[in-house]
């Protein structure tokens, strides 16, 4: 089987892709029977690509991320890291979450430094350590607080924490599950610009779920678009072939830009439409939120 990358655009075959999920299913045992939440999911991501996934709310994208994790097992199919089966965590896998699971009674520098226990232990000297921690907290401009707890820094900063340990694990793969899903409309924007200069400087592979459309947009080089469940599989992939550095001020005016935001609003609000998301609502209520997904599309 072969597929187009479309960076150097050469043909590459699944044997040398950097990370191939591999035709998963998953299907979760309830008390009604089997529930197949992922059909057929199949995508080849090259290395330092930035992946983002988006879908409405339940249609699978955690269980896809979560496969890649190793936290669960496919059904059906699998994923190979550089030829290699994943089949439980590892630290060439780091997670970001939405809510950054930060241990409470350790300081950003102490979290950052269990995670690079668990790797670097035996490969690194003290002093080697203690220069990759800080210099993992000053790429998420965390260096002036990196003594401080949890709970004495703000949501953006512990969710910079949270994206310094998983980059000290230094991580084939990043893989985030909404990670600025919970922060004010500032913050995320300078998260967002955080995360471009450090997947620039790093070439990371991130995959990332969001429910952001402009997120989305801005951030990645493909954005996989996924049907609704049950069986929720790839609906559309589209390319995101914008210039870096990119700049959302300038984006914002920019034609390819709003094409591309268009393409995604279409798929969520159109193609993908839920159902009993307009059918519960009352007529007065339907009608408005069917303007504002309406007026979005027009104004992309
Ligand atoms: N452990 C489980 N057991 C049974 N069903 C599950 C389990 N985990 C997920 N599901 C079901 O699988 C489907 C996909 O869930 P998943 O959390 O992956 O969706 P999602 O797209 O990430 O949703 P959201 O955007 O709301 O976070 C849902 O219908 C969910 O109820």
């Amino acid at each position: 089987m072969t597929t187009q990358n479309s960076e150097v655009n050469t043909e590459i075959t699944t044997e040398n892709v950097f990370l191939n999920i591999s035709r998963i299913d998953m299907e979760f045992p309830t008390p009604n029977g089997s529930f197949t939440a992922l059909k057929e999911v199949d995508l080849q991501i090259n290395k330092g690509e930035f992946i983002s996934l988006i879908g409405h709310s339940g249609c699978g994208k955690s269980t896809v991320l979560n496969i890649v994790a190793g936290i669960y097992q496919a059904t059906k199919g699998g994923v190979l890291l550089k030829n290699k089966e994943v089949n439980e965590p590892g630290p060439e896998r780091a997670v970001v979450f939405q809510n950054h699971s930060l241990l409470p009674w350790l300081t950003s520098y102490q979290n950052v430094e269990l995670a690079v226990d668990q790797v670097f232990s035996k490969k690194m000297s003290k002093t080697e350590k203690k220069d990759w921690i800080e210099h993992n907290l000053k790429l998420v401009h965390m260096d002036h607080a990196m003594h401080k707890r949890p709970d004495e820094i703000s949501g953006g900063m512990k969710q910079r924490v949270g994206i310094a340990r998983a980059l000290a694990m230094q991580p084939e793969v990043l893989l985030m599950d909404e990670p600025f899903g919970a922060l004010d409309a500032l913050t995320r924007a300078h998260m967002q610009d955080s995360l471009m200069d450090i997947q620039k400087e790093l070439n990371n592979t991130v995959i990332m779920i969001t429910h952001d459309v402009d997120e989305a947009v801005l951030l990645s080089d493909r954005i996989i678009m996924m049907t609704n469940g049950p069986e929720a599989t790839i609906g559309e992939i589209l390319e995101v072939n914008l210039p870096h550095p990119r700049d959302r001020l300038a984006l914002a005016k920019d034609p390819e830009y709003n094409r591309l935001r268009s393409e995604v609003l279409t798929f969520l609000y159109e193609k993908q439409r839920k159902v009993e998301d307009i059918k519960d609502k009352k007529p007065a209520v339907k009608a408005e939120a069917m303007t504002i997904v309406e007026d979005d599309i027009k104004e992309a």
